[in-house]
């Protein structure tokens, strides 16, 4: 059974429907990569499944029931986790105060979430008691997705984890979510850097005017000429 099963959604924002008819499926463990051109409904996609734009027909089924349309703190509960590109971390708080607001929902011991979270990005430990703000764009991505795991998720949605990042950083942050996944999260994840991201992917989806274009493997699609051409820059 798939973790995360989106069926031909229908979603936009007012009367202006952006998705017609997007259709993604995640086995629990994958890495599976949303890619495209500007404006293709990527990011849409992500707020459809996390509760954050209504979906006018189709379905979204995590983990054996069907969320379509169910609000976000709700899905929370059910261990879906979702990063946004921006305003993603509290620049005021601390790192350590940041990740100890991700387990708002949690009432028990939180301590193992922590230490899995700065096993995970070790930089995060050695700043804990700095404000976020003054981190560099990756470490602060850092902040985010830690946040994220403070749920301890079956599933996280991460919307553009490398924007504006430098290519050391960002190759870093490919690798911490290879290890995120190892730790047994399964991620479906929106990149502008799509080639380095259809890499890490055990599933790629090539979105094109709020539609599919091509589903397959990673390393399938970045083999296909047509994708290539069309969409990874030859
Ligand atoms: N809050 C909003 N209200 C109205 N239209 C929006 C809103 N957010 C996005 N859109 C429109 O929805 C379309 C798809 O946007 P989306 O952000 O999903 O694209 P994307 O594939 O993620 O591309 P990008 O890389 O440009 O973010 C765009 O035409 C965008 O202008």
């Amino acid at each position: 059974m798939s973790l995360l099963k989106v069926e031909n959604v229908v979603a936009g924002y007012g009367e202006a429907m952006i998705l017609n008819g997007v259709n993604l499926e995640l086995e629990a463990g994958e890495i599976g990569v949303i890619v495209g051109p500007n404006g293709a409904g990527k990011s849409t996609t992500l707020k459809a499944i996390f509760g954050l734009l209504r979906v006018s027909s189709g379905r979204v089924m995590f983990d054996g029931q069907e969320i379509t349309n169910r609000p976000t703190d709700s899905l929370s509960a059910l261990r879906m986790a979702f990063v946004p590109q921006e305003h993603n971390v509290f620049k005021t708080l601390s790192v350590h105060e940041n990740l100890e607001m991700g387990a708002y929902v949690r009432r028990d011991d939180v301590s193992g979430l922590l230490d899995r979270v700065y096993d995970i990005f070790p930089p995060l430990k050695d700043k804990r008691r700095q404000p976020a703000g003054e981190l560099s764009g990756g470490q602060r991505q850092m902040v985010a997705v830690g946040r994220a795991l403070m749920i301890d998720p079956k599933l996280i949605l991460l919307d553009e984890p490398t924007a504006g990042l430098s290519p050391r950083y960002m190759s870093e942050i490919f690798d911490r979510i290879l290890v995120v996944n190892a730790s047994g999260v399964t991620v479906a994840m929106v990149e502008q850097n799509a080639k380095q991201a259809l890499g890490i992917a055990h599933k790629g989806f090539v979105l094109a005017g709020g539609r599919n274009r091509f589903t397959d493997t990673g390393a399938a699609l970045l083999a296909d000429p047509d994708v290539a051409k069309s969409f990874l820059g030859g």
